[in-house]
Formats: C-alpha cells, sequence, structure tokens
C-alpha cells in the first residue's frame, strides 16, 4: 500500500513560473491513499485542486488556519490580530501589493497575506510589537498570521478525521512553512527549490526541484509498496 501524503502546492506541485505541473493530473488522481494539500492560500485553492483531481477534499489551507476533513471544517487564528498588523503597516506607508480585487486574501479567513514586494523590514517590525503573531515568508507571499497554527497541527486534526495517525504521512514541500508538516508526518522530503528551514528540517532534501523533486519521491514511495 501507497502511504498517505500531505502535500505542499506552491514550489511543491508547480513549475518554476507558478503552473500546476500537468503531471499533478495523471498521479494524483490515481494515488491510492489519502492525499492532504497543504497550502498557505485560501481555503477555495485546495478545495478546487482537489475537486479537479476527482479526489475526496482533505485539505489544510491559510497554513493550518483552516483544515476539511470528512466534511468537517476546522477554523483557528486570530484574522482580528493579523488585519490590525496589516493596517497599522498600512499606516507607516506599507502596501499589500496585490493591486485592486485582492483575490489572495478574499476568502482568507484567519490570516493576511502580503505580496513579496511588500517592505519586509517594516511589516516585520510592526508584527514585533503585536503578540501572538508572527511574519511567515513562503517565498510566494508574507503570511501574518497566530503564532501556534500551522500546518503541522492541522495535519493532526485532518488525520484523526480519517481515522489515521498523523506519522502515516509523507510530507512533501518547500519552505517554512512546510516545518510543522514535517515533524508531524512520519517522512519528510523537500524539493531541492526548498528554502533553508524546509531543507534543515526534511529527513531528506531530494535532488530534483518542483515537481521533478516530488515526482521522484512519489516513484519511490509506490516502488517500495510494491
Ligand atoms: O500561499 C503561499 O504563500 C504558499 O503556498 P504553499 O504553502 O502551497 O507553498
Ligand atoms: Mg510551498
Amino acid at each position: 500500500m501507497v502511504p498517505p501524503l500531505a502535500l505542499d502546492i506552491d514550489g511543491t506541485l508547480t513549475t518554476p513560473d507558478h503552473r500546476i505541473d500537468p503531471r499533478v493530473f495523471e498521479l494524483l488522481p490515481e494515488w491510492d491513499a489519502p492525499i492532504a494539500f497543504a497550502t498557505g492560500k485560501a481555503f477555495p485553492y485546495p478545495v478546487a485542486l482537489a475537486h479537479f483531481l476527482g479526489r475526496e477534499e482533505t485539505v489544510i489551507a491559510e497554513n493550518g488556519g483552516v483544515a476539511y476533513a470528512d466534511g468537517e471544517t476546522t477554523v483557528v487564528g486570530d484574522p482580528d490580530a493579523a488585519w490590525a498588523v496589516v493596517e497599522a503597516f498600512r499606516e507607516r506607508g506599507g502596501e499589500i501589493g496585490w493591486g485592486d480585487g485582492d483575490t489572495v486574501n478574499r476568502w482568507r479567513e484567519t490570516e493576511v497575506a502580503l505580496s513579496t514586494d511588500a517592505d519586509e523590514a517594516l511589516l516585520r517590525e510592526v508584527a514585533a510589537a503585536v503578540d501572538d503573531v508572527e511574519v511567515v515568508d513562503t517565498g510566494y507571499a508574507y503570511h501574518v498570521k497566530s503564532t501556534g497554527v500551522s500546518k503541522g497541527r492541522a495535519l493532526r486534526v485532518v488525520a484523526d478525521a480519517l481515522g489515521l495517525a498523523a506519522d502515516e504521512f509523507v510530507a512533501i514541500g518547500d519552505s517554512e512553512n512546510d516545518v510543522s508538516t514535517f515533524e508531524v508526518a512520519g517522512e519528510s522530503y523537500a524539493v531541492a527549490n526548498a528554502d533553508a528551514a524546509a531543507r534543515e528540517a526534511a529527513d531528506e532534501v531530494v535532488e530534483d526541484g518542483f515537481m521533478d523533486g516530488t515526482v521522484s519521491v512519489l516513484e519511490r514511495l509506490r516502488e517500495r509498496a510494491e
């Protein structure tokens, strides 16, 4: 039997130019064990991915702020504290950086995400003055979120809902927001493009980056299961 997977999305299932790698649509519909999509993106994104892969909607969104498994939604974190930081950041001239519309935050329930073009030093300075809030850099956005909320914590909730233990999952990821998943999963892999925090936390850093790296792990897991 292949193991359950906890898969990061950006940097792990994507191409370097942020597109979903087409191999996702070949490999994941057939994976014969649960897959939890664990992302910093807002709730609708991983739900849509699971839906269009024809898979159960088992997702961790907003870096663990929102988890959904077996029809049950769990929401944790303090969006007001995150928005207070972002308002203070704006008062000092900072900009969220997504332009008009801001679909990045429109459906976000527990935290705020800012563009990597935003003034990181100012954001960190403002956030440091507020208790229980931290800034996480995924390489794709700066997330202002409650401390203690994490993908790893959400993976425990999701695993429990599925009647599994979190350490039955194999995790693959690429950044700081995957460290907690790596700690909770039984086995963890960072793809070659991963940041220092993810590389340090993973059991193994694979040779290839992005989906090439993920495919190499999936192939290995499949061979092991045969
Ligand atoms: O939303 C982000 O900033 C990154 O998303 P990811 O966790 O899927 O890599
Ligand atoms: Mg990522």
